[in-house]
Parts: C-alpha cells; sequence; structure tokens
C-alpha cells in the first residue's frame, strides 16, 4: 500500500468513526454487483468443461427432483433410456467423435450410472437414502477421469488459445494473423494460422520464441511450417510434449530394391521418413555427435538389403565407421591414396556405362541385380578435401555425370564448406541433403542450401542426437524427424546376415576399372586362320559382327575377353558394354570368369546374328 492510499484509508476510518460524520449507509452499487456477475458468469464459462461434471451432478439431481414430483411412475422408461443410450455410445452411433475405446467406455458408464440413479429417484424420491450420497459420490468418481483427461485438458487448451490469440498476435508482432483451425493430437495440438495481408511465413518463423513465450509453452516446443497452398497462412505446431524425446527403435531394413524408398526414422506426427536414393547424391551434414554415423548406419542397412546395389566406401578415419559394414562393401578405402584410387575408377564405371548406355539408345542405367547401381559412401568429407585433393575431381565427375549411370555419392561432413567439400560443384550436386544439429545458425544454409533458415528450417535448435531435417524432392517442408538409433550389435548382424550374398559389379563396370592392358597376356592360344578370318569380317562388317562370329564360334568352355579384345580390335569396356548387353538379352552366357559364348540349347548350336 503507498503512502497516499494510506492517507486516504487513515482519513476514510476517521470521518466513519467521527461523531459528526454521517451516518453509514451501505449502498449497493448496481453497476458494481451487475460487473461482479458478469466476472462470475466469465468465470463459470472460462471453466465449463473442468465443471462439467458438477454441472452435470446438479442437472441429474434437479431432474430427479422434478420427475419426482410429475412423473414418479417414469422411472422404467428412464432407466431404458439411458440404457439405450450407453449401447448407442459404445458402438458409437451416438457422440461419434469419442474415437477411442476408453473414451467411449466413460462415456456409456456415466451415461447409465446417472440413468440408473435418475431412474431411483424418480422413483423414490431424491431424499431417500442413499440417493443423495450416491449422487455426490458418483459426481466425484466420474469427475475424476474426466479431470485428468490429457485429451479433454489440450481441447480445452486449443480452446483457450485461439480466443487468447488477438492479443497474443498483437503482442508479438503478427498483428491482425487469425486461427483458422485447430486440432488436437496425441502429443499437442496443431492450428493453421492467416496471416495479415503483406505478412510472410518468414515473419512468423522468425518469431517462433516469441510465439512460444507468447502462448507459455516450453522452449523449443513450437513448430512453423508454410503452408503449401497459400502464401498467407501457415501451419503452427505445439508439442506439449516432445515426441522424440526417447530413442527411435530401428526394426529392420524397409527396402529390397534401391528403387525403394528407405525408412530414416519417424516425423513428429510418427509417419515414417522415407526418401529415395536412386540416381541422388546426397549430403548428411551436422556437428560431431549429432548422429550422422546414426544416419549413415540406417542407410546402410537398408542399402545393405538390396541386391541391385554395390556399395563402396571411402572412411579416412582409419576405417573406423565404415569397416563394421566391411562384408557388405565392394571396396572399402581407408587412406587417402586407397580414397582417390576408388575415385577414379567411379568414374571409370561411369564413363563406360555412359558409353554402353549411348551405344544402347538409352538414357538411364535402369539398376537390378545384373547391372547394380554403384553407391560410394564417404564419411566425413572434410577429410577427403584435406588429405586426397586428387580425389575431389573424380568426386566433382560423379556428383554432376553420375546420375543418369546410378553412380551415386552419399558424404556425411560436419561443415560442408565450400573448403570442407573442395572447390568444386559437389555441394551444389547434392539433391537429398539432411541436417543434424548444427552449432550456428549459418550452418543451416551450408548443409540444407541458401536462404532455408530464413523459409525455417532450424536445424541449429535441434537438441537431441539423431534429430534431423531432411530437405529432398519428396520432404519440402521444416519437419522434425528422429532418425532409428540402431545399436553396433545390429550393425554386425546385418553386416553379417546380408555381407554373404552381395551382388558384385557387373562385368562391364568391372572392365571399366581396369587399367587397359594388352590382351595378348591372358589371351588363349587361337588359330590363325580364326584371327585372320575375324580381321576380315572386322574390316568388312564392323566390330560388333566380328564378336557375334567369335562367340558363335567358341569352344564350349568360352572364350577369354581378351581374345574378344583381340578380333574386335575393341578396348575391354567396349567388349564388356556388347557382352553385358547380350547378356541381358540372353543370346550370351558367361561360362566361368572373364569366359564367354554364345547360347546354345539343347545341344543345339543357336548361332547369334547381329
Ligand atoms: N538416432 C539416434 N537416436 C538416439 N541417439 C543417437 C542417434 N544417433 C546417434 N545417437 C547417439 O549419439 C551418439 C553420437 O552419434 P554419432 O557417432 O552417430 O555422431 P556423429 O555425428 O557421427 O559424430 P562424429 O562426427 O564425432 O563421428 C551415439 O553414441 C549415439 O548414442
Amino acid at each position: 500500500m503507498n503512502r497516499t492510499t494510506r492517507r486516504s484509508t487513515r482519513r476514510l476510518r476517521k470521518q466513519l468513526t467521527s461523531r459528526d460524520a454521517p451516518p453509514f449507509m451501505l449502498v449497493v452499487n448496481d453497476r458494481h454487483s451487475g460487473e461482479l456477475l458478469e466476472a462470475v458468469g466469465r468465470l463459470l464459462f472460462r471453466y465449463r468443461s473442468e465443471l462439467a461434471p458438477i454441472a452435470l451432478g446438479l442437472w441429474t439431481g434437479l431432474a430427479g427432483i422434478i420427475l419426482h414430483a410429475t412423473h414418479p411412475g417414469a422411472w422404467p422408461w428412464i432407466l431404458l433410456g439411458s440404457l439405450v443410450a450407453s449401447g448407442a455410445v459404445l458402438k458409437g452411433w451416438l457422440l461419434r467423435r469419442l474415437d477411442r475405446v476408453e473414451e467411449r467406455v466413460y462415456a456409456a458408464a456415466t451415461t447409465s450410472a446417472a440413468g440408473g440413479w435418475l431412474a431411483s429417484a424418480t422413483a423414490l424420491g431424491v431424499s431417500r437414502l442413499p440417493l443423495p450420497w450416491l449422487l455426490l459420490t458418483g459426481t466425484a468418481a466420474a469427475g475424476v477421469p474426466w479431470w485428468t483427461h490429457r485429451r479433454r485438458r489440450a481441447r480445452v487448451t486449443v480452446d483457450r488459445t485461439i480466443r487468447a490469440w488477438p492479443e497474443v498476435a498483437e503482442s508479438i508482432g503478427l498483428m491482425g494473423s487469425q486461427i483458422v483451425s485447430a486440432t488436437v493430437d496425441a502429443w499437442g495440438w496443431r492450428a493453421r494460422v492467416s496471416l495479415r495481408r503483406g505478412q510472410t511465413v518468414a515473419d512468423a518463423v522468425s518469431r517462433v520464441p516469441a510465439i512460444e513465450s507468447g502462448l507459455g509453452t516450453r522452449r523449443g516446443a513450437v513448430r512453423v511450417t508454410p503452408d503449401e497452398t497459400r502464401a498467407d497462412r501457415f501451419a503452427l505446431r505445439v508439442l506439449a510434449r516432445d515426441p522424440h524425446a526417447e530413442p527411435v527403435v530401428w526394426t529392420g531394413p524397409s527396402a529390397v530394391s534401391i528403387c525403394d524408398p528407405i525408412e530414416l526414422g519417424v516425423y513428429e506426427d510418427a509417419s515414417p521418413v522415407r526418401v529415395s536414393f536412386l540416381r541422388r547424391h546426397a549430403l548428411i551434414g551436422g556437428i560431431a555427435g549429432s548422429g550422422k554415423s546414426g544416419v549413415l548406419n540406417v542407410i546402410l542397412a537398408n542399402l545393405a538389403a538390396c541386391p541391385d546395389v554395390v556399395l563402396w566406401g571411402i572412411d579416412l578415419k582409419g576405417g573406423m565407421e565404415l569397416r563394421p559394414w566391411a562384408a557388405c562393401l565392394d571396396r572399402l578405402a581407408t587412406t587417402a591414396q586407397e580414397a582417390a584410387d576408388l575415385l577414379r575408377d567411379g568414374v571409370g564405371v561411369l564413363d563406360g556405362r555412359a558409353g554402353a548406355l549411348s551405344h544402347r539408345g538409352l538414357r538411364v542405367w535402369e539398376p537390378s541385380t545384373l547391372e547394380p547401381a554403384l553407391v560410394i559412401v564417404v564419411d566425413e568429407y572434410a577429410e577427403l578435401a584435406e588429405e586426397a585433393q586428387d580425389a575431389l575431381g573424380y568426386a566433382d565427375s560423379i556428383a554432376r555425370r553420375g546420375r543418369a549411370v546410378a553412380v551415386t555419392l552419399l558424404a556425411a561432413t560436419q561443415r560442408p564448406t565450400q573448403q570442407a567439400m573442395g572447390k568444386k560443384a559437389v555441394r551444389s550436386q547434392m539433391d537429398v541433403r539432411l541436417c543434424l544439429r548444427v552449432r550456428e545458425r549459418r550452418d543451416v544454409d551450408l548443409v540444407l542450401g541458401q536462404g532455408m533458415l530464413a523459409a525455417g528450417w532450424a536445424a541449429h535448435a535441434l537438441d537431441a542426437p539423431g534429430k534431423f531435417l531432411l530437405s529432398a524432392p519428396e520432404a519440402n517442408t521444416p519437419q522434425h524427424a528422429r532418425a532409428y538409433l540402431i545399436t553396433d550389435a545390429e550393425v554386425s548382424a546385418t553386416a553379417g546376415r546380408y555381407g554373404p550374398t552381395r551382388t558384385p559389379l557387373d562385368a562391364l563396370s568391372q572392365s571399366a576399372t581396369q587399367p587397359p592392358e594388352d590382351p595378348g597376356e591372358d589371351a588363349d592360344v587361337i588359330d590363325a586362320e580364326l584371327v585372320e578370318a575375324a580381321d576380315e569380317v572386322t574390316a568388312e562388317a564392323g566390330p560388333e559382327t566380328a564378336l557375334l562370329q567369335a562367340l558363335n564360334d567358341a569352344p564350349l568352355d568360352g572364350r577369354s575377353v581378351a581374345d574378344l579384345m583381340r578380333v574386335t580390335g575393341m578396348g575391354r569396356t567396349w567388349v564388356y558394354g556388347r557382352l553385358q548387353e547380350y547378356a541381358a538379352a540372353g543370346r550370351v552366357v558367361q561360362v566361368s570368369r572373364g569366359r564367354w559364348r554364345s547360347r546354345r540349347e539343347r545341344g543345339t548350336e543357336a548361332t547369334m546374328t547381329g
């Protein structure tokens, strides 16, 4: 109480107690009593949900008094009506929005209990013992589940928030915005908010901490995502609890082909995070300990289960991260030189396939078990830039030209700066970007691309390992996700399970990784006549006809690739390209490693023509 108030209180007291003071009169101020009633009314309305069980008890009691006085014989009908209503609620014909069994059972039990009491009170009178006590204890018993029910409480919170939104919006700088619709879900509630003309979703994104403060939520509870259909709307999600508070257990590979999307984890609404890695390069970024290796493990565990993929790995941390997958990796490079060789061979495969595709008149390599995709996994790409500069040129080439021929990169790094990625275009070629927690806000744009932070991709606010944001053609909103957690034991079990049955690289791609060599080295001793005849054919009809003839004339144990190179005068990749094409068409068979002949059926010689 301040000094002025104290002084006026003293004066008032003096006036009231002095002898010449006017007689004290209690004046009922109508205006104030009206305000009081209004305030009580407002309070009752505000807490109407909490007061519902008490109101129901009071109405039932009142109905009992009236019915006993007017229709005491109606009790059988009341009983029957309440039983029918309970059955209808249980069946879901009444109160349809109660979509859970527990909720329907509660509503049915309350209806039949209230009906039973009302029937008894109608017949016997409300005051007949133990009816008053039953009404009191019944109201309390029905009230407990009601008051503690999470969904009801959440619904009430949403209701109040919608009403308070104009005030909140004004104080957080989104004046004029309105909540258009709101729903309660398992973890909190979500709403669609319309913005005042001229405001954008970027304004809402930049005010997320203010929205959290305005709504009185915990930090990190609010998500703002653009509405794809309207620039003047956004989706607001408030998470009362963090759905990703606990690690998400991995349940096994979700893909059996590189053409299938891979399930990486779950979004906050419990829907799975699925993304395709077919003909796409991928970048995984995040600080140390954010869970990059964990995400790589999920991807590798899925790709290991796909027989139409060959996996190569580069791990310049001495193989620490990728060695557990060694059984499933066709190649693993752990030194700078090995990494450069591996990427150079990757470019070789790419070129070999590109040549074969152009010969077949096709544009893309369709992965199959005979002609698998090649995925090159690079753990900590920055090490590559530091230690194996030569390798960066090859990586760049693969990033730019590898998609069509299904030779792709999957790179993980802490900060994909220009320096860490090499001064090449690798980062800009990454179609799938997965951002775990980053240290600085600007790192969001480094991993996900320019402008993503401003668009609401707040990866700097992710607060646990394995939490991530995914940007891919099929994931274009900043939805928070958590990757499955694969334990070390699961990694070794998965590698052990799929390792022995991994598909080898196709012969054409293999040949493209080998240095050009003299075909004479492993050539068979073939008669001079054949070579001479082949030379003639080659000169007249071209190398393909010579190849077909040599395959037709091949002995039962086939002809070596070196011979085929000699008779056609063409390189290894060209020969393998044709052989693979004929093999896919069922026209030639690989008799043993590196030996081929045309297919012969039922002992007859099936000759091939071009
Ligand atoms: N999806 C996940 N769910 C829960 N915990 C996880 C998840 N992924 C990783 N972790 C935890 O975080 C720790 C660090 O993960 P991880 O080694 O994958 O991080 P990293 O980013 O690869 O780190 P570094 O850059 O140092 O290699 C792990 O030991 C694991 O306990």
